[in-house]
């Protein structure tokens, strides 16, 4: 059989990881596919010194290759938004498949990318985009087609999960650890995306639609990311069990979807806590199945170049059996895709960690418990601990599930009381993943 022609757009860390591993086990892959596949192009600023670029033709105009009839499938692994928009619609136009590892340009642009891609015919395949090497994509569009999926959670940002672990584990710096994730190129190019959690929502917006046949609403999600966690709600958590991880969490709800990603307290019990460095994992419950989790290396340069060239495999298969022998780009056929909207933050019911600091005096905590049970939230744990400053005292709860807006309610009025100190530290908590 002919060769798969593939031209490999960006030599970065998951170009040169798809460039090496495409080398390295050509015979396992071949003989995994039936027919070799061979870099005819790739397009490059510069040549990177881990790949032996000998024999290659090497363009330094990445649109070339989007242009190049001696290729059969574009991977875009430049990352960013417009030029690899732009990169890509340009390969589609050309009739070309593409395998892309971007999550931000599928969470922002992937609705108009899947309609261009269909109606030319071609495929646009992006299993590298969430969780990195955990095939992800596949098994919830396809391993768990059977199912009606409610509810799913996840650690998707390996740069995020390796700093929290290092702070909690090894009482390391929040700087010097994104410093090491980028130098061993877990992070973004720019890392606000990996530690305020953008690029968390990116994947999550991925998951949420192909799990629940809803389209694409990045821009609704709620986002926080983990730059304001402290060590010392690392150590607080810690004492009342619980371990703080990154998390993004989207359900099914009559009322619309929950689409967050935040901080969030875990007990140290379950599973999705002991989840450490650059580890990825991803809990999915479906009415069939029931609970599922898939766990593994969240980013790096050969576990994503591993999910990258399983999507070329996988499109090879099909190359001439046209979109319909291909699962859907989103999971569902465009007419089963319901309109279901995004849950405002305020709707959603969750438990909560609190932290504050207070006069060290009688009668304040009677108070805060007093604001709490008015707007019916109940306290599960509490942990009282003299403050550095003198005649304060450091108040930590955890409480029981409540909506968000009761919350935010309770926490301002709690903060205008005159024995509490500043802002009230909120982190949620989930008793359930
Ligand atoms: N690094 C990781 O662990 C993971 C990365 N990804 C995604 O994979 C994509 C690539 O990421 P990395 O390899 O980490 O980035 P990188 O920064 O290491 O590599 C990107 C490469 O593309 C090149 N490039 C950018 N624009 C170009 C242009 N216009 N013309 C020619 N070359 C151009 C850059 O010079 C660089 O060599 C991004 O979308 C990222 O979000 C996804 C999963 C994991
Ligand atoms: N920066 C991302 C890379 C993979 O998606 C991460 O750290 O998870
Ligand atoms: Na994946």
């Amino acid at each position: 059989m002919k060769p798969v022609k593939v031209g490999i757009c960006g030599l970065g860390t998951v170009g040169s990881g798809t460039f090496n591993i495409l080398k390295r086990n050509a015979d396992r892959i071949t003989g995994r596919l039936g027919r070799d596949v061979i870099v005819t192009q790739v397009g490059a600023r510069r040549d990177n010194p881990a790949c032996d670029l000998a024999g290659v033709d090497v363009t330094r105009d990445i649109f070339e290759v989007a242009r190049n009839p001696d290729v059969d499938v574009v991977v875009e692994l430049i990352g960013g938004y417009e030029v690899a928009k732009e990169l890509v619609l340009m390969a589609i136009e050309n009739g070309k498949h593409v395998v892309t590892a971007n999550k931000a340009l599928i969470a922002v642009h992937g609705n108009e990318i899947f309609a261009a891609a269909e109606a030319k015919g071609v495929s646009v395949a992006y299993e590298a985009a969430v969780a990195g090497g955990i095939p992800i994509i596949k098994a919830i569009r396809e391993g768990l087609s059977a199912n009606r999926i409610d509810h799913l959670s996840g650690i998707i940002n390996g740069t995020g999960n390796f700093i929290l672990t290092e702070m909690s584990q090894k009482g390391r710096d929040f700087a010097d650890v994104l410093k090491e994730a980028q130098e061993l190129g877990y992070a973004e190019a720019d890392p606000t995306f990996d530690v305020e959690g953008i690029d968390a929502a990116h994947k999550l917006t991925i998951l949420s639609s192909i799990a629940f046949g809803v389209p694409l609403q990045f821009e609704k999600a709620y986002t926080e990311g983990i730059s304001k966690v402290t060590p010392e709600d690392v150590k607080f958590a810690e004492e009342l069990g619980y371990r703080i991880k990154h998390l993004g969490i989207s359900k099914l709800t009559e009322k619309g979807v929950e689409l967050r990603v935040h901080p969030t307290l875990i007990h140290e019990s379950q599973l999705i806590a002991k989840v450490d460095g650059v580890m990825n994992a991803v809990a999915v419950h479906g009415d069939a199945v029931g609970d599922t989790m898939y766990y593994g290396p969240g980013a790096g340069s050969e576990p994503t170049a591993s999910a990258v060239i399983a999507d070329l495999v996988d499109l090879a298969r099909t190359f001439d059996a046209g979109n319909n022998a291909r699962a859907a780009h989103l999971g569902f056929q465009a007419d089963s895709v319901s309109d279901l909207g995004v849950l405002p933050v305020e709707e959603i019911e969750t438990s909560y960690y609190l932290r504050m600091q207070v006069e060290d005096e009688t009668g304040v905590m009677a108070k805060i418990t007093q604001i709490l049970s008015a707007r019916g939230v109940s306290i599960e744990a509490m942990v009282q601990k003299e403050a550095k400053a003198e005649s304060k005292a450091t108040v930590v709860l955890l409480t029981h599930e409540v909506k968000e807006q009761l919350m935010n309610d309770a926490i301002a009025e709690i903060e205008a009381l005159s024995d509490v100190d500043g802002d009230v530290t909120r982190i949620r908590a989930e008793h359930s993943e």
